[in-house]
């Protein structure tokens, strides 16, 4: 791998933006591929994502264009940063188009819709000769952008891998600590979502500060239960990607999540809640694979399914909310 990459990033959202603006302004050729050609041309000609990160100009290196093929070509390492429920038809439909010795590198968080297989499983099917990393944490997109301090995991079984795309990634203002745990990484990323839609509600109703912290103590208790069988380490859930991602999008509006959560409380329908967010809400559908991966592992997640209720089975929030309350007292464990 050369000093100077050249690098694919599927999707132009916030995230694939801020990432691709972070990797050309680190050096790299980076070309981002948006799926709508008008919003690539747009961005392209006033070098800046109008639509996504209005305030975040273009670094030169960065191209932004519709053209697939284009963008894949002789790409060194190719970065997903679509929502992860267009994620299983995208990779069947091109996966044969990535370059044979790319890196696969995975920023999105949550789970296969319908089967609850994490992104890794997924990418493995379709690429499986790859290296794959994921990269998760507390990393808001236009906090990258705009070069605020941040830092985040860098995870792939195949640790020169991972070394290599934290070497991408890291300059300084942007920290990267490798591991080899992709699984808690993913599990801690996917289900984090989850939780930040219950502490809205939680806010939306004015619980307070002591309920905000309770739920997410007792919602990483449920990330690590389900962490524990599923093979991740527990030190994972105590890391950038467990705790840090959990407490960022549990307590800042910056989060979709949170915001969708809040719209909840305030009378909103699931549907009409999404419309108001207006960018991906990657909670929703975790918390249906979070409460599928809950009944495949025999494993207690009070907070995921009171979220799964609200939003699959009409069960009213301010219901759901007496319901985990309600629970019978039991001793503190992990
Ligand atoms: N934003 C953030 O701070 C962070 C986000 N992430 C994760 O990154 C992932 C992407 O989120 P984010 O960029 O924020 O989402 P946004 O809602 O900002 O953008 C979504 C992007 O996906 C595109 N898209 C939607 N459907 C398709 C499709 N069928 N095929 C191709 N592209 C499609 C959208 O295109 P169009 O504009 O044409 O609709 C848009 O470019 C999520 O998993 C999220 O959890 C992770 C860390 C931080
Ligand atoms: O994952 C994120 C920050 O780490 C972004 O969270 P939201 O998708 O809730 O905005």
């Amino acid at each position: 791998m050369s000093a100077q990459a050249s690098i694919a990033v599927l999707g132009a959202g916030s995230w694939g933006t801020a990432l691709g603006i972070v990797l050309a302004r680190n050096g790299h050729n980076v070309c981002l591929w948006a799926r709508d050609p008008g919003l690539a041309e747009r961005s392209q000609q006033d070098r800046v994502n109008a639509r996504y990160l209005p305030d975040c100009p273009f670094p030169e290196s960065l191209k932004i264009t519709a053209d697939l093929p284009l963008t894949l070509n002789a790409a060194e390492q190719v970065w997903l940063a679509l929502p992860t429920k267009v994620l299983a038809d995208f990779l069947s439909d091109h996966a044969s188009h990535f370059p044979v010795d790319a890196i696969v590198v995975n920023a999105s968080k949550g789970f296969e819709q319908g089967t609850g297989r994490q992104i890794s499983q997924m990418v493995a099917s379709c690429l499986p000769k790859h290296p794959f990393v994921a990269v998760s944490g507390p990393t808001f997109a236009h906090e990258v952008a705009t070069a605020k301090p941040s830092a985040i995991t860098v995870a792939s079984v195949q640790p020169q891998a991972a070394e290599c795309i934290a070497a991408t990634l890291r300059n300084h203002t942007l920290r990267t600590y490798p591991t080899e745990d992709v699984i808690g990484v993913e599990i801690a990323g996917g289900l984090k979502n989850v939780l930040a839609i219950a502490a809205g509600v939680a806010d939306g109703f004015g619980f307070g500060a002591n309920a905000r912290a309770a739920l997410i103590t007792r919602g990483l208790a449920e990330l690590m239960r389900l962490g524990g069988l599923a093979g991740a380490k527990p030190e994972t859930f105590m890391g950038l990607a467990g705790v840090g991602d959990l407490v960022l999008t549990c307590t800042d509006d910056q989060s979709r999540n949170r915001r969708f959560g809040l719209k909840l409380a305030q009378g909103y329908t699931r549907d009409e809640a999404v419309a108001a967010i207006g960018q991906a809400v990657e909670g929703i559908g975790a918390a249906a694979e979070g409460e599928r991966l809950a009944g495949r592992y025999q494993v207690d997640m009070p907070i995921v399914h009171a979220v799964y209720q609200v939003l699959y089975e009409g069960v009213l929030a301010r219901e759901a909310v007496s319901q985990i309350l309600a629970r019978e007292p039991r001793h503190q464990e992990v």
